[in-house]
């Protein structure tokens, strides 16, 4: 079922699996005057896990910031459940950045407090199961954590809201690699219940291979693909092999 809370999603869902929580239409970026995002266009599903793929400096996370609101296209449309990017729909949306910093005078436990009552949508007893599975420790204080523990209680905080659509720019970075596999599968995999719509920037594909139902490829600010992963596979093709045919 669709959360109530946000008509849009419910909207979308009664749409039919084919509606889109995320359409961006032909986007352009330029900063200083280089052109970061080069008429980016693609659909991604409502319920969909999707990963965003590419090269360092490929734009992924500038298109991450354009759907959060943070500033918008120079051109084109960024949308999600069919209405313009902005704002004022951060409501819909959890985003980890990625180069977020948490206040490191606070320990992981206050943190947690404070966000619980920064986002409306925040579930204490998702929060409480997070707190597990990511073996977050609350008594830590954040500035004494390593990188891999901070990226640990910043997806903790991304993911104990309810928002129908999560945007991950690199979650698992400085998470060792054996951590990483287990939290794909057992966070982001069981959180994808196909209600939520998932997008996820990484460069750790072979992590993320099997939790995937459609990438987006995207090099040097274009669209180099969009595609259904049922549909490589039945091509005899992985994520991974598709990856290495667009960029090698
Ligand atoms: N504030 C800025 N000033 C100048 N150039 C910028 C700025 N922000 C982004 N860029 C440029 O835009 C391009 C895309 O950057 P972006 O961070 O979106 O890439 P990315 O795909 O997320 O890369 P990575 O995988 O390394 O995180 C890069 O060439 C980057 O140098």
């Amino acid at each position: 079922m669709a959360d109530s809370r946000y008509p849009e999603a419910k909207f979308s869902a009664a749409a039919g699996a084919k509606a889109p929580a995320i359409r961006c239409v032909d986007v352009t970026l330029r900063v200083k005057k280089k052109t970061v995002l080069d008429g980016v266009s693609f659909e991604i599903p409502a319920g969909s896990l999707a990963g965003l793929l590419g090269p360092n400096g490929a734009g992924k996370s500038s298109l991450m910031r354009i759907l959060t609101g943070m500033f918008p296209p120079d051109s084109g449309r960024a949308e999600l459940f069919c209405a313009p990017a902005g704002p004022e729909r951060l409501g819909v949306l959890s985003f980890l950045p990625d180069r977020g910093q948490l206040p490191p005078y606070l320990g992981a436990g206050e943190w947690l407090r404070l966000a619980a009552g920064l986002y409306p949508d925040w579930s204490e007893a998702r929060m409480e199961e997070l707190v597990v599975k990511l073996d977050v420790d609350p008594a830590q204080r954040i500035g004494s954590m390593s990188r891999g523990q901070e990226a640990r209680l910043q997806l903790l905080t991304c993911l104990s809201r309810q928002a129908p659509i999560i945007v991950l720019d690199e979650p698992f970075a400085g998470v060792d690699m054996v951590s990483r596999e287990s939290i794909a599968q057992a966070v982001v995999g069981e959180l994808a219940d196909g209600e939520r719509t998932f997008l996820i920037a990484t460069h750790d594909i072979r992590e993320m291979e099997n939790l995937f139902d459609r990438i987006v490829l995207i090099g040097e600010g274009r669209m180099l693909g969009c595609h259904d992963v049922d549909q490589l596979r039945a091509s005899g093709r992985s994520v991974e092999s598709c990856y290495r045919d667009v960029f090698a």
